[in-house]
């Protein structure tokens, strides 16, 4: 179904149809004017309609054809001024927004859309002393405005283009909700500057925020701490060892001592910046100081976005094995801003991609096809051309989905008694190659084996056909993901996989799909050799 990528509402002379035009140029998409369409329709000017049939008869007309808009319309849509008083375009507003749709309300500097709106006179509702008619209207407007918008855009001293900019990258964001038992609902927030938004999860409950982050992440936690600033939080920044080196007791240790040494308390907050091993650490510090305080994650790898930020999971490594300490422990807000991938690297990019594959194969089928349409870009992924690219969208998508996958499992089971284990597809394997390459091995690369080795081993006991297993394979080979392994013995890896945390007792338990990809299963107390034949075939 078409419908408009945006609707813009505000006062009189808030520039939606010059702002408006710009974002339909930078999107390359077609702008459309009700009050344009209506002159159309009715084949004269608006003054002249008002004057000839009066108001009412006017609001019909506006509010049919903003109707037919709302369904048929491929682009940014702006509505005079009066347009969303109307109860009926309330309620189309409302079912558009209920369907995905964006209203915009331009909030513009009152002194500018006043004098912008008196240029050239003509306009009916503005008759008599402009001014007093505007602020009049203004306040009756205003409230219904933020009522009937899902997005609230400032343009204050802003040029048309600064202001178009800023309406697009809002826009162009997409939310997650997530819910459930035992679960404190909390949005993850993706696209271009979402970041910006971190300062208001927190309100006024908060005054302090230790910012956790790693090195190579430094120039998005100066921006997450400048926005911290900016609304009046108190900033630690706390730079902690990079990737898995960061998730030791040791590096906790310190963390809390600074902690301590800052007066950090229940009141305060702390936001994590960077890619899993980052969130992860800083999930498990929010957890464990005062037995819990607030934090928010700013995930900055595709991993750490499609993953490891959302749904709770905190932990560090131990001596005897990975994530082994932790806890579930939800976030009050993240903040997965594509702008941020920028400075990806390409490899630590393509990791990511093995958990979004995992989603594909346990739920969402759409993913994979996805993949497969755009495995070449993908693979190709250069931060440097990445913004403003057709893959960004691409990839935000990606992102959504494989979120909403780890959304509908959390949702249900936080504490992983059951279904949430379904997310741990390839990681039984995964956990044991990462331990055994001494956490040199990625993450998401180590999933990608995990994956196939899965496969390997539900083909192994007629659970899926050999295609299956194949197209694993092909899928992530097309990915640039690794799809074998060859760097440790079958009882270093049996030994370990007994210790993952789906095992009970002396019983592995693994994740396995039965028939197809968005079918998946437990397998408890697999047959021995099956388990040795499928690590035989990774080996490959
Ligand atoms: N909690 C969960 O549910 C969950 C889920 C999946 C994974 N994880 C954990 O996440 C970790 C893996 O995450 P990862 O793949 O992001 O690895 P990582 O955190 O080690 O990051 C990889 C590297 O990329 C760098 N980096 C991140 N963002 C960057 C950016 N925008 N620009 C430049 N460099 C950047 C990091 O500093 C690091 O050097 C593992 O520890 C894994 O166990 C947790
Ligand atoms: O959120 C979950 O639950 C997952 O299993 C997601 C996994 O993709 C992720 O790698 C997680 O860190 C694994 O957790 P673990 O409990 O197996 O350590």
């Amino acid at each position: 179904m078409r419908r408009p990528r945006a609707v813009i509402i505000g006062m009189m002379g808030a520039g939606k149809t010059r702002v408006g035009k710009e974002v339909a140029h930078m999107m390359r998409i077609p702008f459309a004017d009700a009050d344009v369409e209506i002159e159309r329709e009715v084949g004269m000017k608006i003054p002249a309609y008002f004057d000839k049939y009066g108001e009412p008869a006017f609001r019909e007309v506006e509010a049919d054809l903003i109707a037919d808009f709302l369904e048929t319309f491929d682009g940014i849509f702006s509505l005079g001024g009066g347009a969303p008083m109307t109860p009926s375009t309330q309620v189309a507003l409302a079912d558009y927004i209920s369907a995905g749709g964006r209203v915009v309300y331009l909030d513009a500097d009152p002194e500018e859309a006043m004098e912008r709106a008196n240029r050239g006179g003509g306009r009916p509702m503005l008759a008599g002393d402009a001014n007093a008619r505007w602020k009049k209207l203004y306040k009756q407007r205003d409230p219904v405005f933020r009522e009937v918008a899902n997005v609230l855009v400032h343009t204050r001293r802003q040029t048309p283009q600064v202001a178009a900019r800023k309406v697009m990258d809002m826009i162009s964001e997409r939310s997650v909700h997530v819910t459930g038992t035992a679960i404190e609902p909390y949005d993850v927030v993706i696209g271009e500057g979402t970041m910006n938004h971190v300062a208001e999860v927190f309100g006024d409950k908060v005054s302090k925020v230790a910012l956790i982050h790693t090195q190579p992440v430094q120039r998005h936690s100066d921006r997450a701490r400048a926005l911290l600033r900016q609304a009046g939080y108190e900033v630690s920044d706390i730079v902690v060892p990079d990737a898995e080196a960061g998730k030791t007791v040791e590096v906790a240790n310190g963390v809390w001592e600074r902690l301590g040494d800052e007066g950090f308390t229940r009141s305060d907050a702390i936001v994590g910046v960077g890619g899993g091993a980052a969130t992860d650490l800083a999930g498990f510090i929010a957890a464990t100081w005062m037995r819990g305080i607030r934090y928010a994650n700013c995930p900055t790898s595709l991993l750490a976005m499609v993953d490891a930020s959302t749904g709770g999971k905190t932990g560090i490594n131990t001596t005897a094995g990975k994530n082994l300490v932790g806890s579930f422990y939800t976030p009050a807000g993240v903040f997965a801003d594509t702008k941020t991938l920028a400075s990806l690297p390409n490899d630590i990019f393509i990791e990511g991609l093995g958990e979004v594959a995992k989603s594909g194969f346990i739920e969402d089928t759409e993913i994979l096809s996805i993949l497969e349409r755009h495995a070449a870009e993908l693979r190709a992924f250069d931060g440097a051309t990445f913004l403003g690219s057709g893959l960004e969208d691409v990839v935000s998508e990606l992102i959504e989905r494989t979120v909403t996958v780890k959304v509908h499992h959390v949702s249900a089971d936080l504490k992983e008694k059951g279904k949430r284990e379904f997310l741990n597809y390839g990681h039984t394997l995964a956990h044991a190659i990462e331990k055994l390459e001494h956490f040199r091995w990625r993450h998401g690369n180590a999933v990608a084996v995990g994956t196939v080795y899965a496969a390997e081993l539900a083909n192994i006991l007629g659970y899926i056909d050999r295609d299956l297993v194949d197209y694993h394979r092909s899928l992530l080979n097309s990915l640039g993901l690794p799809t074998s392994w060859n760097g440790g013995s079958f009882e270093d890896v049996l030994a370990l996989m007994h210790k993952d945390k789906k095992a009970r007792g002396n019983m592995l338990r693994f994740v396995v799909l039965e028939g197809g990809p968005g079918h998946v299963v437990h397998l408890e107390n697999p047959p021995a050799d099956a388990v040795e034949e499928a690590f035989r075939r990774i080996q490959r």
